[in-house]
């Protein structure tokens, strides 16, 4: 890896559709949703940060650095990348959600050649359908417009990236590589499914 690629674990949110729990320590088949999460993307990169807001010395235990939102109040998910661009000093910042246990394996080789072929700013991945927009690769010069961006009152990441030259990497090779896990019943669909596997 001729470049230097950490990676973001969001895991900042507030859970409400299930139930306020913190959902990376959420129990997925006797596993922290985390733990699934951190098992695809430390192969891949060289740091791994998590951005939590809550349970910070729980989510210290799996040996990363924890950081938490500059600002309180749960600004979204951008203020969670702002954190980490601040304290990270990679070339590329991979960003993934805490909710999503099957990434997949091959995401950064993919991502960054998608990336380093273009004049973007940033990658970001989809199932093939539909864009997903926690699941980016980030060149570092996009903070200030970042902040600049929630500053403005607004949130939504693909609104923010809408104003940024941007790449999109398929990954509809792997249908089941972007499942979300945002309520009990998505856990539980989820869990049968790899108990299956
Ligand atoms: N740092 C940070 N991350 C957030 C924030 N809100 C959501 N996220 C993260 O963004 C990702 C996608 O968000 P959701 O799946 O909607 O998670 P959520 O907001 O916790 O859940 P809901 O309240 O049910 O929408 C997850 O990894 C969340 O942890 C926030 O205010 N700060
Ligand atoms: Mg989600």
């Amino acid at each position: 890896m001729s470049q230097r690629i950490d990676a973001v674990i969001l895991a900042g949110g507030m859970a409400r559709r299930m139930g306020g729990e913190d959902k990376g320590l959420v129990d997925l088949l006797g596993r922290p949703m985390i733990a699934y999460v951190i098992d695809r993307v430390k192969p891949q990169v060289n740091q791994i940060l998590i951005n939590a807001n809550r349970n910070q010395t729980r989510y210290a235990e799996f040996g990363f650095p924890v950081i938490a939102d500059l600002e309180q109040g749960y600004p979204g998910p951008l203020a969670g990348m702002i954190s980490a661009l601040d304290k990270t000093n990679a070339d590329l910042l991979l960003v993934v959600p805490c909710d999503c246990p099957l990434l997949p394996k091959d995401l950064v080789e993919r991502m960054a050649q998608k990336l380093q072929a273009s004049e973007a700013d940033l990658a970001v991945a989809s199932d093939g359908e539909r864009e997903q927009p926690v699941v980016m690769l980030l060149k570092p010069t996009v903070r200030d417009s970042m902040q600049a961006f929630l500053d403005s009152g607004r949130r939504r990441i693909d609104l923010w990236y809408s104003e940024h030259p941007v790449v999109v990497e398929s990954f509809a090779d792997q249908p089941s590589a972007f499942i979300n896990v945002n309520t009990n019943e998505q856990k539980q669909q989820l869990a049968a499914e790899i108990s299956q596997a």
